[in-house]
Formats: C-alpha cells, structure tokens, sequence
C-alpha cells in the first residue's frame, strides 16, 4: 500500500468503524495530511474550541508492556488475576476474560509450544505477549501497522528475541519480521493506557493508529483520556483553528526544555523544535531557569535552547556554564525528590522554601513538582486529612494549587488532565476553607467554584486521565 493521506485515512476510518465507531461525514473535525514536521500528520477541519470532542480511536494492537511489574489479567488489565485454566501460563481475572477472543488465540498457539518444559518457567511470559497477539491481525489491521513510522535500531524487538531464547517458541521468518516490525512501530507510536483512576502507570500499551499520526508540541492543543473499553478521546486542550496541525505531547508538559529534548531524541529518535523549545525562557514561564553559581543573583538559560550542548548563560553577570554542569544539578535535585517519602512533608517543605531555591527559580520545574506533592499529600494520605491539617497547611495547599494554574497559563498549556487533578484539589480546599469559616461562602467565592467545576467537567467527562 502506499502510504498517501487518503490510503491512511481510508484504513484508519475502515479500523474504527469495524469497532463500532460510527464516523459520520458531518461530525468529523479531522483530516490526515502531508505535515510540515515530517511525514503525515493529522488536521483540524473546522475551528474547535477548548475542552471540544475532536476523535475517538481504538487500538490496533493493546497489551502489557516488556517492563510491566505487577501481574495483571492480559485481557481487562485489571489488578488480582488468577492463571487461565487451561495452563496457558497467563493470568486472567474471570471467565469472561479467559474466553474472550483475543486471549483463546494466544492461549491456544502457547498451549501448543509449551508442550516442551521450558527450564526458566513461564512465570514472565506476561511481559512478551503483545508481540504474539500481533500474529492474529486482521488484514485491515495488519496495513495500518505497516502504514506507521517504526524506529529503526536492533534493540527494537527484543521481546521476540526473548520469546525464542527463553521459552523455547518457533515462529517462521514471515511470522518474526512482522513481529519484530510491529515491536518497532509500538515502540514508536504506543501510547500507555490509563486503565483506571487511581493508577497512571498501568504498564499497558496500546496502538492507537489516529493518535499515532498525531505530530509533537510541547504545548500540544490537544488531551486525552480513556473510557473504560480502552477507548481513548482525543479533546482540545484550547482553539484549534480550521487547517491547523492537532497535535499531542510525548513527554511531560511540565518539564523544562533540556529534560523534554532528552527524552524525546532518546525515546522517539527526534529533535523538537517548537515554538516553546525555541525560547529560552519559554514564553516567560522560566521553569528551566538556574541559579547563577558565580553570582548567586542572576539566572542562568541557554543561550540556544534547541542544541542540548549548548552553553547557559547569567542574565545578571553574563558568565557561561556547561550543560554538564546543569546536568548533574538536575540529576541531583531530582534523586533528592524521588527520596522524599510521603510523610516527608515538613521536609519537603523546608527543601522547597531553603536549600532548593540556591540551585533553581522559584518557577523551575522540580519546585513544581515538588509542590504538586504537597498538594497531592495534604488532604489525602494519613495524618493529613483536609479537615485534620492546620489552616496553614490548608492555605500552603490552596497557594501552591495556584502556583500550578499561573505557570500552566504562562506555558500556554490550556486544558490537560494533570491541570483538572490541580483544580480538583483546590476545590476540596476553597470547601474545607469555607467550612472552617462556618460555612460563610461569598458570592466570589461560589462563582469560582462553579467555574473550577465546569473546568473539570470539560476534561474528564467520567473517563480515565492520562497524566502526561
Ligand atoms: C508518532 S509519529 C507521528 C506521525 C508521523 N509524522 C508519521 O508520519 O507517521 C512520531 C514521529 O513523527 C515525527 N515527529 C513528530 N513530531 C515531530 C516534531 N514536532 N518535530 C519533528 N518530527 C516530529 C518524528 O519522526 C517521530 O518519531
């Protein structure tokens, strides 16, 4: 098949319909066509406004991921499965699920293989099975994934390597190129599924082959969530017009430039050149800006923010460090803050008003972060429940929910759902403040709970997060 807009199109609309999606003509807001970032990408094709429906899509291929660490059913994904009754070394959580028709193919072609004993065990094999469900494709389905970009590179496909070496399977050349090829292509354009609420690193992977076309911003105009049929809905995140590219975020939002660029040339093989990542201060935000180590006064940016070998310079004093240097200070304050347990909250705040501001801006990112902690800590775990914490605490929760919404405004980032999880917070607080004032709310106050509310409505409609 060539790879035209039009031919893509046509397999992607073929795949949704197949599942149920009715496309009709009239409600379409996108297009798939020839990208200025490289390669096709997908259209807007009527002005879309915040928080607006633009797509559905299902995926082509969906399962765990090589570094899943916990056992979950292979077909719901859901927490606490028992192994198929069939000893096909899987686990699944129900006899729905072990009848179901993705889990009898696999079952079926493990059950065969498996007839040898396999020294090692079979006690991983959750962690390879996605490369197998790929081999029960239907044609239409097995076009779209040789329709995608895939990442070139031998470390691509090592589950079906392992497959091989470790229990022991067969395949036919035909049956390992595609494989292997799908292995790539999920490598390059899966998307990790939100399976429910209360978990955002299900270990779940899936191929969603719209989104897939779904060029990079690092301040997308564009969210997503998932039902609960593994459905993922693509939303604006603020107005598309008519003929501008959609386009979603493969890495945190809230990161700065040399974190974001880091990751995406090591994990999607490119290089962002966004408008965001073109300013080095991006658009005024200063969440990358470091203390000067010469004058302790000033901040330090680079001076190009598109090579990450480029040199930071002082806005007061104008002296030079190498990115090494602000490499290593990342690296350290981030292993500080992966080392703070959750009832580490007096520390964590003494770090945040001390020590952490000699090495970044009051802006920087990992003081986002760090205050997304408290925030997250402080009304929710033990000892800090809303109506136990002091109203000091309450109002440190309340002020650090509006440092959020001021810097994700100053990033232009719009909607998102890591943003409706913040206001979520700062409603319960604006509530438990109005309670300890006996319940005397004024009008202001109403009028912005309700508008936080309907904030929250427009991203999460009932659906699960995704939180990048
Ligand atoms: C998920 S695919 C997106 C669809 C892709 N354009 C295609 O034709 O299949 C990801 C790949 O698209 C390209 N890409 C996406 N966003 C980009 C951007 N902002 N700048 C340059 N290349 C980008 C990169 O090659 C990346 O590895």
């Amino acid at each position: 098949m060539k790879r035209t807009p039009e031919a893509v199109t046509e397999i992607i609309k073929t795949h949704l319909e197949a599942n149920g999606h009715k496309i009709a003509n009239d409600s379409e807001n996108w297009c798939i066509k020839k990208s200025s970032l490289g390669g096709l990408g997908v259209f807007a094709t009527k002005n879309i406004q915040p928080g607006d429906f633009i797509f559905k899509d299902y995926p082509v291929i969906i399962g765990p991921r090589s570094k899943i660490n916990k056992d979950v059913c292979v077909v719901c994904f859901k927490d606490e499965p028992i192994l198929c009754s069939r000893n096909c070394h899987l686990p699944v959580c129900s006899k729905e699920c072990e009848n179901s028709k993705i889990h009898l193919q696999e079952c079926e072609l493990i059950r065969k293989w498996s007839q040898k004993k396999c020294e090692s065990g079979y006690n991983n094999l959750i962690k390879y099975i996605t490369p197998i469900r790929t081999l029960f494709l239907s044609e239409n389905e097995e076009k779209i994934v040789k329709s995608l970009q895939g990442h070139k590179g031998s470390q691509h496909g090592f589950e079906v390597d392992a497959l091989s070496y470790k229990y022991g399977m067969v395949f036919s050349k035909e049956e390992e190129h595609f494989m292997k090829l799908a292995c790539r292509v999920m490598d390059s354009n899966a998307f990790e599924v939100i399976i429910d609420d209360k978990d955002n690193q299900s270990g779940v992977r899936g191929l969603y082959p719209l989104s897939a076309l779904s060029n990079h911003d690092c301040s997308p105009n564009t969210f997503y969530t998932f039902d609960k049929d593994h459905w993922m809905i693509l939303r604006a995140s603020k107005p598309i017009q008519t003929g501008e590219e959609i386009c979603n975020t493969y890495v945190k939002r809230l990161w700065g430039t040399l974190n974001r660029k880091l990751m995406l040339e090591k994990s999607k093989h490119f290089s962002c050149t966004c408008k965001r990542c073109r300013d080095p201060t991006e658009f005024g935000s200063y969440v990358s800006a470091m203390r000067c180590s010469f004058c302790k006064v000033g901040f330090i940016l680079p001076i190009n923010p598109l090579d990450i070998n480029s040199s930071w310079i002082c806005d007061v004093c104008a002296s030079k460090t190498n990115c090494q240097k602000v490499g290593k200070i990342l690296s350290l304050l981030g292993n500080t803050l992966a080392s703070f347990g959750n009832d580490d909250v007096e520390i964590m705040m003494r770090f945040l008003n001390g020590k952490l501001l000699d090495f970044v801006h009051v802006n920087h990112y990992i003081v986002l972060e760090l205050k997304c902690k408290v925030i997250f800590i402080l009304g929710n775990r033990k000892n800090y429940e809303l109506q136990n914490i002091s109203d000091s605490l309450l109002e440190l929760k309340h002020q650090y929910c509006r440092d959020f919404l001021n810097l994700t405004e100053k990033l232009r980032l719009g909607y998102f759902t890591y943003r409706a999880q913040i206001i979520s917070e700062l409603v319960s607080t604006l509530k438990e403040e109005s309670r300890r004032k006996n319940n005397t709310k004024t009008e202001e106050m109403d009028k912005e709970i309700n508008m936080l509310l309907n904030d929250l409505y427009l991203v999460s409609q009932n659906e699960f997060c995704s939180d990048k």
